[in-house]
Order: C-alpha cells, then sequence, then structure tokens
C-alpha cells in the first residue's frame, strides 16, 4: 500500500489533474470507483436481501448512482434513496441520468434484517455537520445493526481530521479511491471507517507525485533506507552513545527503562547520568549501562567533552524545573551540527513540562544554526502545556497541531497517543497506525524516548528516527499483546529488528545513515 495521505483539497487536485492527462474524465473516473465499490458489494454480501444505496448531492453521491445501476444489472434488488437532485452539470448529474433505479426521498428511508447499505451520502466534501435526514439514516441504521460499505469515507468523518461532524456512518468496509486521506488514520475516523481499501481508479502515480505529498503513513518504507546499520568493521562508539539523564533517588526506573531501549535499539553506549543522592539506585540496577555522576552543568560538561556522547534522553523521571532548563539549554548548546557532536536531544515528559512558562527559550535553543535536533514527545497534556494556543484551536486536527508545533519549536514533533503523530519543522508528517492499547501502560513512553534517542545516536536523522522508534515501539506493544508492562518493551525489539535488516537490500538501500 502507498504512504502518501492525501487531503480532500489534494484528492481533489489530483481528480483535476487526471482529467487533464487523461484517459478518463470525470464520469469515466466516477464509473471506475462505481465498479470498485460494486465489485466489493457483490464479493462481500452475496446473499444481502437488499443494497440500500443512499446518495447525496455532490460526486460521492454520483458514486452511488454507478453502484445503484451495476448492482441491479447484476440482479440484486436495490432501493436508492437521495438527499436531493445532483448539481446541474456536475459528473453526478450525468450518473444519475444514466440510472435506471427510481430515487425515493432519504427522509423516508427504511431498512430491514439481511439489507446491506452503501453509503455515498459524502465524501470528500463534507463541509458541516449531517443534515436531519442523514443523521436519522445513521441512527436507524445503527439501531438495525445493518453492515455499511462506505464510499470514500463513512458520511460523517471529515478526510482532514478524521473527527464526526455531529454524527457518522459507522462502516463494515471503506473503500477509497487513489490514496487514503488523514481521516482514514486519525482517530475516531479509522474506527469508523472498518476494513479499508483502496481502489486504483486509473488516477496515475505521476499525478499523485506531482502534488509533492508531505503527509505519510508510518510504515518502514518511509524510513527504513536511512535505518542504521553496523559496518563490519565498526566499534561501539561508531554505533553511537546515548546519555540518559535520571531522576533522584526515588525515581530512577524511567531513565533506566530510556536507557535499555536505547541499547536495544541498537547505540553502541548508554551512560546514565545521574544525580549523586541516587547513583546508588541506578548502580544496582544496570549492567550494560554505563553510570556517571552529573549533578551540576559542570559536570555534564565534563560528560560531553570526555565521552562525545551523540545523543541524550532528558525528562522521564527527572522532575520539573531549573535544573531540567539548565541541563536542556546546555545539550542544545552543544554539538557542531552534522556529522559530529551530539546530534539529537529527545526531550520527554518532565523536560517538557519544564517549560510551560518559558517555551521560547526552549524554541529559540533549538532554532540555533547548528543546534542539536530537538525531538519533543508529547501526549495531550504535556502538548497543551506547551503549546497552549495550538492545543485549544478547533479548527486544526492532530495532524495540523503537531506540524503547527513542529514548525513553532523548530523540532520534530511526536504527538502521542492512539494515533500518533510525528511532524517536523520542514513540513513532513506521518501518521502511525500499528499502535495498540497495550502501549497506554506506565513507562511505555519513557521506553519510546530511548528508542528514537538511540536511533538518532547511531546517525538516523531526527525525523526518520522518531517516526522509526514511533513504528517499532508500537509494534512491538502490539505482537507484545496483553499482559504488556513497560520493561517488556526493550527485550520485544529484536524481532521486530530483525525483520527490518532481513529486508532485501534494495529497499533498504545500502542501509547506512542518510536522507
Ligand atoms: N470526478 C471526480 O472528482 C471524482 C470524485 N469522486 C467522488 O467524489 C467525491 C467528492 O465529491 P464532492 O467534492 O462533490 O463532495 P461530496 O462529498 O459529494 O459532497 C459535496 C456536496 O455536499 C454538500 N455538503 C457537504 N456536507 C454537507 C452536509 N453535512 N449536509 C448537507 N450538504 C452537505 C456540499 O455543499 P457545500 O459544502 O458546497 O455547501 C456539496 O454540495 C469523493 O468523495 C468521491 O466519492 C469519485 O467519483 C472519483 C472521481
Ligand atoms: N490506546 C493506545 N493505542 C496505541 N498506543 C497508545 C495508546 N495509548 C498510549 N499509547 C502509546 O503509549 C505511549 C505512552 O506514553 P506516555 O503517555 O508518555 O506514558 P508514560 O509517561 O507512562 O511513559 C505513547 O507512545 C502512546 O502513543
Ligand atoms: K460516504
Amino acid at each position: 500500500m502507498t504512504l502518501e495521505l492525501l487531503t480532500p483539497a489534494e484528492m481533489a487536485e489530483a481528480d483535476r489533474l487526471a482529467i487533464a492527462a487523461g484517459p478518463f474524465d470525470g464520469i469515466g473516473l466516477m464509473r471506475n470507483a462505481g465498479w470498485a465499490v460494486a465489485t466489493v458489494v457483490l464479493a462481500r454480501f452475496p446473499g444481502a436481501r437488499r443494497v440500500h444505496v443512499l446518495a447525496g448531492p455532490g460526486n460521492n453521491g454520483g458514486d452511488g448512482y454507478v453502484v445503484a445501476k451495476i448492482l441491479q444489472e447484476s440482479g440484486v434488488a436495490v432501493s436508492l434513496w437521495a438527499s436531493g437532485p445532483p448539481r446541474t452539470g456536475s459528473d453526478a448529474a450525468l450518473a444519475a441520468d444514466d440510472c435506471p433505479v427510481p430515487t425515493k426521498p432519504l427522509a423516508e428511508f427504511e431498512a430491514g434484517p439481511g439489507d446491506v447499505v452503501v453509503d455515498t451520502l459524502y465524501g470528500a466534501g463534507l463541509s458541516k455537520p449531517l443534515a436531519s435526514d442523514a443523521a436519522r439514516a445513521v441512527a436507524l441504521v445503527a439501531a438495525k445493526g445493518l453492515p455499511v460499505v462506505a464510499v470514500d469515507l463513512p458520511s460523517g468523518i471529515s478526510g482532514d481530521s478524521g473527527a464526526v461532524l455531529g454524527c457518522a456512518f459507522a462502516a463494515t468496509v471503506t473503500i477509497t479511491f487513489a490514496r487514503r486521506k488523514p481521516g482514514h488514520l486519525l482517530l475516531p475516523g479509522r474506527d469508523l471507517c472498518g476494513e479499508l481499501i483502496v481502489a486504483d481508479i486509473g488516477i496515475a502515480p505521476a499525478v499523485v507525485e506531482a502534488l509533492a505529498v508531505k503527509t505519510f503513513e508510518n510504515r518502514p518504507a518511509l524510513w527504513r533506507r536511512s535505518f542504521p546499520s553496523p559496518a563490519v568493521d565498526t566499534h561501539k562508539y561508531r554505533r553511537g552513545h546515548v546519555g540518559v539523564f535520571s531522576g533522584g533517588a526515588s525515581s530512577t526506573g524511567a531513565a533506566r527503562l530510556s536507557a535499555l531501549a536505547a541499547a536495544r535499539s541498537g547505540a553502541g553506549a548508554v551512560t546514565v547520568l545521574s544525580p549523586g543522592d541516587a547513583m546508588q539506585a541506578n548502580a544496582a540496577h544496570l549492567t550494560a549501562i554505563m553510570l556517571r555522576q552529573v549533578d551540576e552543568l559542570a559536570d555534564l560538561h565534563g560528560f560531553l567533552a570526555d565521552r562525545r556522547p551523540s545523543a541524550f534522553v532528558l525528562g522521564p523521571g527527572f522532575g520539573v524545573g531549573d535544573r531540567a532548563r539548565a541541563f536542556t539549554l546546555a545539550v542544545l548548546a552543544s554539538g557542531s551540527g552534522a556529522g559530529s557532536g551530539v546530534e539529537g536531544l529527545v526531550l520527554d515528559a518532565d523536560g517538557i513540562t519544564s517549560f510551560r512558562d518559558e517555551p521560547g527559550q526552549l524554541f529559540a535553543a533549538a532554532a540555533r544554526p547548528g543546534a542539536p535536533a530537538l525531538v519533543l514527545t508529547p501526549h495531550e497534556g504535556e502538548f497543551a502545556r506547551l503549546f497552549p494556543a495550538i492545543a485549544e484551536d478547533d479548527s486544526l486536527s492532530k495532524l495540523g497541531k503537531a506540524r503547527a508545533a513542529a514548525a513553532a519549536a523548530h523540532a520534530v514533533v511526536i504527538y502521542k497517543g492512539a494515533d500518533t503523530v510525528i511532524a517536523s519543522f520542514d513540513g513532513r508528517a506521518a501518521i502511525n497506525a500499528n499502535g495498540a492499547p497495550w502501549l497506554a501502560t506506565a513507562g511505555s513512553g519513557d521506553v519510546l524516548a530511548g528508542i528514537v534517542a538511540g536511533l538518532i545516536a547511531q546517525g538516523m536523522p531526527a525525523f526518520e528516527a522518531a517516526c522509526a522508534g514511533v513504528w517499532l515501539h508500537a509494534e512491538a506493544g502490539s505482537r507484545f499483546g496483553p499482559g504488556l508492562i513497560a520493561e517488556d518493551l526493550p527485550g520485544a525489539l529484536p524481532p521486530m529488528l530483525r525483520d527490518l535488516f532481513s529486508l532485501p537490500p534494495q529497499s533498504r538501500s545500502d542501509c547506512r545513515p542518510g536522507p
């Protein structure tokens, strides 16, 4: 499946470009779309007592008229319920003129057991909450538990944000065209789509390429070319060295989780940087991971000079306050740009919260030319602390919020949750969809921060490292399943890594860090 996600506006542009390039005109694309849908209905519901096609006023409704015609000609009992006539001169009007099935008003829609519903009320053009006749149909279908085949999107779901406008169908299967839209992956849209099928309706790949899309699904194909792989003659410090800041004596576990995850992700060396009062607690629980006392800024500078670390994690269990801010700013002031020095800082949890009153200080430090890459890993609560205005802006989707935050902070933002979004200040963004609710367990985020830092330390660019880290973390949680606790996650990584490395060499490129 392709990675690009097209906003409804980009999809409309793709339709326009495809029509201009040929060979299909608008009604040609619509017929292809209708055939794709009818094929699914016939294959999945051969025993349907009756198929009810619900047609809206736009081109989504146009697809419905094509479907109704094909199904009737295939011998299926079809009812066609329209919310109104299609706009004169539109492709939908052509499809309606060509459809032999009589229409009935949507407001009178009725259905019974054994029936199947094809939802072609609204797709990409949904612009407001469903009107009363559509809302009544949604309620009736839900009450009767009828299967719904949604065309493009379940009506009521925004293709941009995945949000429900008023109410929405919960589809059994959704068929979209050419490429998926963000609303197919963002929640609750993803849940309400049911099974998602992407049908080829004759829009050439070159048309999509011309759009220079910057939004993707987060899957290995997005980043595996830059996934780090050790050279035969490598040594441990060439595989990257991660420093993880530990909290005080009573909160050291989170840093050790991050440290272990960084090591499991392939970093050659990992050092926990511990305040004096926590040295004993840390020492008692570390084996392969190194330990160094860091109480003051001078200790950090000593570590930077002596051990040449390539990435840091700051935040898990660290405590909120001046010390977190000072260490963060010191790390961001180090680094000599690409290729050497400190390549990145993953700022998580308390590290993020520490800047709630002075976010500008953090953002300015990250924007300094030559500064290490800043990766922020907020969950919803932390996001609202650092980016209150963006968090409150209801016009933005989770994707839009992550992008705006990344631009404001000059950072890569991993906006966590069941539909984690990764956004870079350069405009690229990815939506993650391979997670599972088992990941909602204390310490899970600490592990994610460690994986991302481990990958950055090995030379992976920050956006790719963030995407790879989120995917590996989610995959580990999904494959482990019930009973997962955060301690299990680092140990669950090796099978995932083995799978990545067993991909054919051409699909991993030469596996060296690269663009
Ligand atoms: N040739 C092509 O381009 C192809 C297109 N294809 C298909 O076209 C679909 C996109 O078509 P579309 O742009 O016409 O949008 P669509 O979703 O039908 O709705 C727009 C209409 O609904 C109205 N409206 C919106 N929300 C409303 C509400 N809640 N309650 C009431 N009214 C509401 C809106 O009104 P307005 O916002 O303008 O006031 C407008 O009149 C796409 O999803 C795919 O299925 C495929 O066939 C492939 C080829
Ligand atoms: N329902 C869910 N489905 C998939 N992933 C989830 C879900 N809930 C949480 N996660 C993931 O689990 C991790 C939790 O991180 P975080 O909230 O920081 O927890 P902690 O602070 O306890 O480590 C994040 O990566 C998040 O995306
Ligand atoms: K629809």
